[in-house]
């Protein structure tokens, strides 16, 4: 039997995570309503979702398409309110009506809706590690004071919350293995990847995903923002959290236990099984993800990161270690640099250049409140802008 309906606020709703989200909460009529539905600008694919899950609330993070979408749910007799514009997003992110959150917006643009789910006390399923990176400190306070729960839903979180003990300690846990593809370009040299296009950065070899985090997998700042996304959400050092490649994809993570226990948690690359997870937590459900068929897979592989090919790796521990608003200085140039990129603005090995030059700029300063942090965000993003012309386009 299942319990109460659950009901769901899902920001960034027409993306990759959103539309995994909405594939698993079809299947579970029973168990899910939508609630709200988030997108940034793009109107027709957020009508087409109210159209199919008719929640109470849409919201354009863009004001600019307000009238289109009011008049867009009035032209199809639906009943849902538009609102618009990111203080929107926090609204229906604590909105009472709401016991879930998924947060599946891509970068820090995600930060105060995470930051508010977070204080309203909301079943948190926590997908835009880019708010972790930037407000880490912040979030994890407002979960304890605001009584939230969170479910991590990045993969490797996913799996190492699976493996962790029961009761939320971390009593006789030495290490986590934060395992990594690789990205479309493992095995290169760093003079192979001049001249890298946008698409081949974005080919990942297992995981279907947006672009931003697909080109962030190719210079491996991905598994750096998950590194310090584990720090946070698992309460564990730098020293005790370790990347290792491994180019199937099936081993999520692993926890390593002082009595030399290993545990892992496997599966096919599909981000289903992890939003199920969290959707039906502390129950199992159905994800439509097909069983695991080891003997077809016939091997696994690991190996060591290539630090030098991938310098990200490094930036994000040296931020990390740095502390206060360093990670967001990280990851505001690194937005920047990757939509650079994407835009054909910036070499592919421009980018790694781009953050270190922001990094030995500026300082970070503190990270006591959201503003200081949205200021160093800023001035990041100032910053990087500016250096973009400066730095290789191939
Ligand atoms: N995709 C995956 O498999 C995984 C993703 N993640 C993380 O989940 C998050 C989402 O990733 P993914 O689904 O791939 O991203 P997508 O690019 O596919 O989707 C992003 C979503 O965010 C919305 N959005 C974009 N910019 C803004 C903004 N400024 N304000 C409000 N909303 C915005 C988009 O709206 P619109 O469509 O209108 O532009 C869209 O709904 C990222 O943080 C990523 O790192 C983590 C693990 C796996
Ligand atoms: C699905 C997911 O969680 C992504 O973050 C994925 O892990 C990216 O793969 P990489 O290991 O290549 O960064
Ligand atoms: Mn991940």
């Amino acid at each position: 039997m299942a319990g109460p309906l659950k009901t769901i606020a899902l920001l960034g709703a027409t993306g990759s995570i959103g539309g995994s989200t909405l594939d698993v909460v079809a299947r579970h009529p029973d168990r899910f309503r939508i609630g709200a539905l988030s997108a940034h600008g793009r109107v027709d694919e957020l009508l087409a979702l109210c159209e199919r899950f008719h929640p109470d609330a849409a919201v354009l993070a863009d004001p600019a398409g307000h009238a289109a979408l009011r008049d867009g749910l009035e032209a199809r007799g639906l009943r849902t309110r538009a609102l618009s514009g990111p203080a929107a997003l926090d609204e229906i992110a604590a909105d009472p009506a709401n016991d879930t959150v998924v947060a599946a917006i891509v970068g820090a643009a995600g930060v105060a809706s995470t930051l508010a789910a977070a204080r309203a006390g909301k079943r948190l399923l926590l997908a835009n590690k880019e708010s972790v990176v930037v407000a880490g400190q912040l979030l994890m306070q407002a979960v304890r004071e605001g009584g939230a729960t969170v479910l991590p839903v990045d993969s490797e979180h996913n799996a190492i919350y699976q493996c962790l003990p029961a009761d939320g300690g971390r009593r006789g846990v030495r290490r986590l293995l934060l395992t990594a593809s690789g990205g479309p370009f493992r095995g290169r040299r760093r003079e192979d990847l001049a001249g890298i296009t946008p698409d081949q950065a974005c080919a990942h070899p297992n995981w279907v995903m947006g672009r931003k985090i697909s080109v962030d997998s190719a210079t491996l700042m991905n598994k750096g923002l998950e590194v310090i996304e584990a720090c946070h959400l698992f309460g564990l050092p730098a020293e005790r959290i370790e990347v290792v490649v491994h180019p199937q994809s099936v081993v999520h993570s692993l926890v390593d236990y002082v009595d030399g226990s290993v545990l892992a948690q496997l599966g096919n690359p599909d981000m289903r099984t992890a939003l199920a997870y969290g959707l039906a937590w502390p129950e199992r459900i159905d994800s439509g993800v097909p069983p695991l068929d080891l003997a077809a897979l016939a091997r696994f592989d690991f190996e060591r990161p290539d630090l030098e090919t991938f310098p990200c790796l490094a930036l994000a521990y040296r931020a990390l270690a740095a502390g206060g608003g360093a990670p967001a200085v990280l990851n505001a140039a690194n937005e920047v640099a990757v939509s650079a990129f994407l835009q054909g603005e910036l070499g592919f090995l421009g980018i790694p250049d781009l953050i270190q030059a922001c990094l030995d700029a500026l300082p970070g300063g503190p990270a006591d409140s959201l503003e200081q942090l949205m200021d160093t965000d800023a001035a990041a993003r100032r910053m990087a802008h500016t250096l973009v012309p400066r730095m290789r386009r191939r």
